[in-house]
């Protein structure tokens, strides 16, 4: 199992749940988180400055998602494709992808795959 965490844009989450819906998806938690990436938070990069930007935190929904090994390819290309913008706008955001151990359904003691 895998564990999926995606920070993307918030006005791209009605876009990626659209997506996620269309693969079948069985369920996320999503929150509203700040932070900032490579570009520090700039949404863009001016070649002219020497000095160092500050970083600047920025508004990102987080999106959890635990899957099945087969099932997070498919995931992370719907979590792309809904999040996707004009190509290379910085601050599109970034997908994680974690080991999941076990996850335990608390209502009928399934665990594992079978909880998911
Ligand atoms: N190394 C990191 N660790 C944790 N969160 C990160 C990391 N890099 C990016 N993020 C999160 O992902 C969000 C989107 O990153 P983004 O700005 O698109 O990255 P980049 O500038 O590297 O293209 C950030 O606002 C931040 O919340």
């Amino acid at each position: 199992m895998k564990y999926i965490i995606a920070m993307i844009r918030p006005e791209k989450l009605d876009n990626v749940k659209k997506e996620l819906q269309k693969i079948g998806a069985h369920g996320l938690t999503v929150s509203s988180v700040s932070g900032y990436g490579a570009q520090g938070g700039h949404l863009s990069v001016d070649r002219t400055k020497t000095e160092k930007y500050e970083a600047n935190l920025l508004d990102k929904v987080k999106i959890e998602i635990a899957v099945k090994d087969e099932f997070l390819q498919t995931t992370v290309e719907a979590i792309e494709k809904g999040s996707k913008d004009i190509d290379g706008y910085i601050g599109s955001g970034k997908i994680f992808v974690l080991s999941l151990d076990d996850a335990i359904r608390i209502r009928t003691k399934e665990n594992g795959n079978d909880a998911l």
